[in-house]
C-alpha cells in the first residue's frame, strides 16, 4: 500500500490524473473503473484539460462505473449517468459503446446486477480503479456489513449515506433508498486501485481503513489486502494517520 499525502485537494486531483494518464498512455485499451461523488471531480477536470491539450486520448479505453441509484432515469441530474456525462464523458473521446454504468431503471434489478458483473468479467476486469470513500468507510455503495465476497448487487443505502448525498438532489426530492453497486470482490479484481479522499470529514474513515483491522464493518479496510493500492489524501483527510505514515510508501 502506498500513501501519498499532499497539501491540497487540487494536488490529489493532479497526482491521480498523472497516474490515469500514465496508465492510458502505456496501455491505450485500458479498462478504467470510475467513481462518482465530489472527490473525483477535480481528477476528471484534469483529465479533460489533458485531453484538450492533446496529452491523452481515451479513444480505445473502456470504462466501468462503480454504481448507480435504483429508479433514477439516466437524465436525472443526480444520477451517476448524468454525473459522468457532466464531468468527463461529454468532453473526451471515449467511445460511448465502451462506457458501462449500471442501469438503475432496469425492470429486473437483480438480473441487471448479474448482467453488469458478466460484462465486467468479459472485459477482463478493471486495470485502474478510481475509488472515493464514504464517511462510514464505504466504497462504491458497499455499506458496512457487506460481505467481502460480494459481486455486483443491489443495496439498501445507509441513512447516513442518503443524508450525505442529499445535496446532489433537487430541493424536496428524496434520495433513492436503493442502489446497484459493484461488489467488494468485483472491486478487488482490479489490477491497480487509487483511493482519493479529501477533507476532515473523511479522516476517521481513512484512519480506520488504513490502520484498523480488516473487517466488513469498514468496507475500505479490505484494500489493505490488495497488492497495488495508492491512497491519495490531502492533509485534512490524513490528519488522523500517524505522522510516520506520512509521505512514505508502505509496502505490505
Ligand atoms: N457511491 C458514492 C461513492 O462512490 C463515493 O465515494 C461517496 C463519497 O462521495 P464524496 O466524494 O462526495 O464524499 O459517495 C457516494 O456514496
Amino acid at each position: 500500500m502506498q500513501i501519498r499525502v499532499v497539501g491540497e485537494p487540487s494536488s490529489v486531483a493532479d497526482g491521480a490524473a498523472r497516474e490515469v494518464i500514465r496508465q492510458v498512455t502505456e496501455r491505450p485499451d485500458s479498462v478504467l473503473g470510475l467513481a462518482t461523488g465530489a472527490t473525483p471531480e477535480g481528477l476528471y477536470r484534469e483529465l479533460v484539460k489533458a485531453y484538450r491539450r492533446g496529452r491523452v486520448s481515451f479513444a480505445r479505453v473502456s470504462t466501468f462505473n462503480l454504481d448507480e441509484y435504483v429508479g433514477l432515469p439516466a437524465g436525472h441530474p443526480a444520477s451517476y449517468h448524468h454525473y459522468m456525462e457532466r464531468h468527463l464523458l461529454a468532453y473526451v473521446d471515449v467511445d460511448p459503446l465502451h462506457v458501462h454504468i449500471p442501469n438503475g431503471q432496469a425492470p429486473d434489478v437483480d438480473q441487471e446486477c448479474r448482467r453488469y458483473e458478466e460484462q465486467l468479467r468479459r472485459a477482463g476486469y478493471v486495470d485502474l480503479q478510481i475509488l472515493g470513500l464514504g464517511r462510514n468507510g464505504h466504497i462504491g455503495f458497499n455499506e458496512p456489513g457487506t460481505p467481502f465476497g460480494s459481486l455486483t448487487h443491489r443495496v439498501a443505502l445507509a441513512e447516513t449515506t442518503r443524508e450525505a448525498n442529499r445535496v446532489h438532489f433537487p430541493a424536496g426530492q428524496e434520495p433513492p433508498r436503493e442502489a446497484i453497486t459493484m461488489g467488494i470482490r468485483s472491486i478487488m479484481q482490479a489490477r491497480r486501485i487509487l483511493v482519493l479522499a479529501t477533507g476532515e470529514a473523511k479522516a476517521e474513515a481513512v484512519a480506520a481503513a488504513v490502520l484498523g483491522p480488516v473487517t466488513e464493518q469498514v468496507p475500505a479496510s479490505i484494500l489493505q489486502l490488495h497488492p497495488s493500492v495508492t491512497w491519495w489524501l490531502d492533509e485534512a483527510a490524513a490528519s488522523l494517520l500517524e505522522k510516520d505514515l506520512r509521505q512514505v510508501d508502505r509496502a505490505l
